[in-house]
């Protein structure tokens, strides 16, 4: 049988997705090794970047063609960052980092420049490009969430970002994601495919970014 569309656009960012199982964000989330202000530090952005996220998602969902795409979209907008903006919410009170504090974060450099990667490509770009663009954040997070699992940690509070990540039912929307994607492959020109798959090698290269954002707690030079 032929392989699928999504199985060699994952197998194009192989050498990404290897780069982030050894980042030391990764392997300190296992090891018990990673900072507590470096998790911090991420967890703070993170809640600024699924803000943005789930705008992108809504607009991918405004531009759906089907329904069903768009129902789905839609609630990955409003349940799924509602889910994990939770968890962020339940380690940021565990981490002693308090709502006002959170709330006087800017994003960090990478973080807006992902943002707005993602916000200018759904707004400007095709549907297609628009899943491609939005797809490595649900991907990779859900296989290194499984590879994790696997792993374990000494830590209960990287025990718990692990299990979300690794859970079967965010495996289960995300597959659905990329079955969205392999229907969309169908229609492409050649011209749109290469786009499609820039974008999402782009996007991936922001998630490696985004945990070594994290651990460097990088800032602005000015
Ligand atoms: C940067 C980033 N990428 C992906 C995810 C998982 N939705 C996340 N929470 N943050």
């Amino acid at each position: 049988m032929a392989e699928s569309y999504s199985s060699r656009l994952w197998e194009s960012i192989s050498d990404i997705y290897s780069a982030i199982l050894a980042h030391p964000f990764i392997t300190g989330l296992t090891d018990g090794t990673l900072p507590e202000q470096s998790f911090a530090f991420y967890v703070m952005q993170d809640a600024l970047y699924l803000r943005e996220y789930a705008r992108a998602l809504a607009a991918v969902a405004s531009r759906a063609p089907t329904a069903s795409a768009m129902r789905m979209f839609a609630s990955h907008a409003a349940e799924a960052i509602a889910a994990e903006l939770e968890l962020h919410t339940t380690l940021l009170g565990e981490l002693g980092i308090s709502k006002e504090d959170a709330a006087r974060a800017e994003p960090a450099p990478t973080n807006l420049a992902y943002t707005s990667y993602l916000l200018a490509t759904v707004r400007g770009g095709s549907y297609a490009e628009g899943v491609g663009v939005v797809l490595p954040c649900y991907w990779i997070y859900s296989e290194v969430g499984k590879e994790l699992l696997r792993l374990g940690s000494p830590d209960a509070r990287y025990r718990r970002w692990i299990a979300t990540y690794g859970a079967e039912e965010y495996g289960q929307v995300v597959a659905e994601v990329i079955a969205e994607l392999d229907r969309v492959s169908l229609g492409l020109s050649a011209e749109e495919n290469a786009s499609v798959r820039r974008h999402f090698r782009t996007t991936s290269r922001y998630e490696w970014m985004f945990w070594q954002m994290g651990y460097a707690q990088e800032s602005w030079p000015l």
